[in-house]
């Protein structure tokens, strides 16, 4: 079984658009598990635009399900806050300061040996590592010396490329390098998560497709989907759609 992380990041973006309460992003939290996610991720960026540090701290100890942080380890703080909220996992993303998502994921080659000496310092504190990769070859390789646990796919190529197609060659040629790169992965020994502009359209092919996919972390189409479907509602139609049942 796949799982469904859901990221809560959008919920914060519009409760900081009017600086109240108003959602409640710990209830959210609690929500979310109790309608069906299998996680909750969070991808808290220094300029605390979308979730805040101190959300992360709050939101730990509603966790029944897993908890995923995901983010620049280059900032110190983040560090900081993640060894201190201690998530089941944290996934290293290489985002620069200001932008506006995430776009790439990590050159695992000329970034070895910070990403080794850094993901030494989450896994000994007892923490799981991913860090976030395009689905390329080389870059596969070279994440096994990292001593990551797993990685995650970077999926905004496939998303993009699974809308424009219009043939069903097009179509599998979207999704050819993830499965690739799972199935490289694999073989590695390495765990295999996926995310980033993942929807109701796109899930299940993707899903279909790709083998040995541990987990998916889903923000920003979920809650658009959801503001018309309902929250509960949106999780289960998700889950549906990954795990083909
Ligand atoms: C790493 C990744 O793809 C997601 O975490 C995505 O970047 C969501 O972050 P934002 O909500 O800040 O866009
Ligand atoms: N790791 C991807 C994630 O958490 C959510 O990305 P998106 O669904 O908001 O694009």
């Amino acid at each position: 079984m796949t799982k469904l992380s859901v990221n809560i990041n959008k919920i914060a973006t519009l409760r900081n658009s009017r600086g109240g309460n108003n959602p409640n992003v710990l209830q959210t939290a609690i929500d979310v598990q109790a309608f069906g996610a299998d996680g909750v991720t969070v991808h808290p960026r220094p300029d605390e635009r979308h979730i805040r540090y101190q959300d992360v701290l709050d939101i730990k100890p509603v966790i029944k399900t897993e908890f995923n942080i995901e983010g620049n380890s280059r900032e110190q703080s983040f560090i900081d806050l993640v060894l201190n909220a201690k998530p089941h996992q944290v996934t290293l993303v290489p985002d620069v300061l200001g932008q506006l998502t995430s776009d790439h994921g990590w050159d695992t080659i000329t970034y070895k040996d910070y990403l080794k000496a850094t993901i030494s310092i989450f896994k000994s504190a007892g923490i799981r590592v991913s860090i976030f990769v395009d689905p390329v070859q080389k870059m596969v390789e070279a994440a096994k010396a990292t001593g990551t646990d797993r990685i995650e796919l970077y999926t905004e190529g496939y998303a993009s490329a699974f809308a424009a197609a219009k043939t069903e060659e097009e179509k599998f040629a979207a999704v050819k390098p993830y499965k690739e790169a799972a199935i490289l992965a694999h073989q590695l020994g390495l765990g295999i998560n996926a995310g980033h502009d993942l929807d109701s359209k796109n899930l299940k092919y993707f899903a279909d497709n790709v083998p040995h996919l541990a987990e998916v972390s889903i923000g920003h189409a979920l809650i658009c989907d959801a503001l018309y479907w309902g929250l509960e509602n949106t999780i289960q139609i998700y889950k549906r759609q990954l795990n083909g049942i």
